[in-house]
């Protein structure tokens, strides 16, 4: 999968990126979401591959949007067998998020990125678009830190598995309203926090890297963000567990439904008959091959955001593979054909 598709799909993500890109700081979160979209589905259609969208942008059949159930890649095509070859005709699974951050790229704020995960077919949760309680931790503390544990608790493990005092990690995350028992209770612990706006899969994977200056995220966000999160440190053995959250009243704002009965029926409509179970970074993403690839939009920790010059433009790429064992970054030169210096610095 990762020698077949690997190439193609840093070409998705990178894409999806110049073309939000280009409506940095412009205040219109929508159209930089909807240029995303548009880019990534028209590189898709070119790839010969039988690709599925688990998680995108809702169930909205006849919308201009990668929805749910969408098929993509040239091999869903229906005179697919013409044109395609054994391996080609392979089911994907595909969760995307063309613009993860679409605040972040509205308003020039670092950290947006277009992201996606593949895998074969039933590799990936099929998560609702649910909130998600999430901890993400470095690989040293995968399986020692954990969900049901207090902040408190976990931060006391964190110090242990890294060799560091607790005043010396860092937590991300997200400023909400349902977090400042959350917040309070890390500070009070002695570690330090870092509010973000949005953006919550950045911040998972830089659990993911030493060096980030990161340390954990905690704390609830949007679940289909959490598998993409789930795959990448899934990819890098890192720790990520992720809880649905149901019920309305914790999340505070945002719209989940109408009452917690309802949604729990939902879940089980969806064949979720546990809906408290904690997902572990291998459930989300248990694939045999999972990758994972974003592109920076905007600058953040990790990749450098698109910059323009008169010949083209210059993309960031992070490329995460369980296959081979690789965190690549790619670093591409677009260029548009029509003549111009390209700047390498
Ligand atoms: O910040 C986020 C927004 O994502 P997007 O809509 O693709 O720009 C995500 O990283 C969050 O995980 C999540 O969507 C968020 O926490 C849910 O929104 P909110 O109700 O504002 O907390
Ligand atoms: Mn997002
Ligand atoms: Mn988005």
């Amino acid at each position: 999968m990762e020698n077949s598709l690997g190439l193609e799909i840093i070409e998705v993500v990178e894409q999806a990126a110049i073309a939000s890109a280009r409506l940095m700081g412009k205040g219109d979160k929508n159209e930089a979401d909807r240029v995303a979209v548009e880019a990534m589905r028209e590189r898709m259609n070119k790839i010969y591959m039988r690709g599925r969208i688990v998680i995108g942008e809702g169930e909205r059949d006849d919308a201009p949007m990668l929805y749910i159930g969408e098929e993509v890649g040239i091999c869903s095509q229906p005179n697919a067998a013409e044109l395609c070859s054994i391996d080609e005709l392979l089911e994907i699974d595909i969760a995307v998020d063309p613009c993860e951050g679409t605040n972040l790229c509205a308003y020039g704020q670092p950290g947006s990125m277009a992201v996606l995960a593949i895998s074969e077919k039933g590799g990936l949760f099929a998560a609702p678009d649910f909130y998600m309680k999430k901890l993400a931790a470095p690989p040293a503390a995968k399986g020692k830190v954990d969900i049901n544990k207090s902040a408190t608790e976990n931060l006391k493990i964190l110090s242990q598995c890294l060799d560091r005092a607790i005043e010396e990690l860092v937590v991300v995350v997200m400023k909400r309203e349902r977090h400042n028992d959350l917040i309070a209770e890390i500070r009070a612990a002695g570690a330090r926090v870092a509010l973000i706006s949005d953006g919550d899969v950045g911040a998972a994977i830089n659990c993911g890297f030493a060096g980030t200056g990161i340390h954990a995220l905690m704390g609830i966000g949007a679940a289909p963000e959490g598998v993409i999160s789930a795959a990448a440190l899934r990819c890098m053995d890192a720790h990520f567990q992720g809880q649905l959250i149901y019920d309305p009243a914790v999340v505070k704002t945002g719209l989940i439904g109408e009452s917690k009965e309802a949604n729990i029926d939902r879940l089980k409509s969806m064949g979720i008959n546990d809906p408290d179970k904690v997902y572990t970074a291998e459930e989300l993403a248990c694939g045999q091959n999972v990758l994972f690839a974003g592109t920076g939009i905007t600058s953040g920790n990790i990749m450098d955001g698109v910059r323009f010059f008169k010949g083209g433009a210059r993309t960031h790429t992070l490329v995460i593979s369980s296959q081979s064992k690789t965190a690549r970054f790619v670093d591409t030169i677009h260029m548009n054909g029509k003549g111009g210096t390209i700047a390498l610095k």
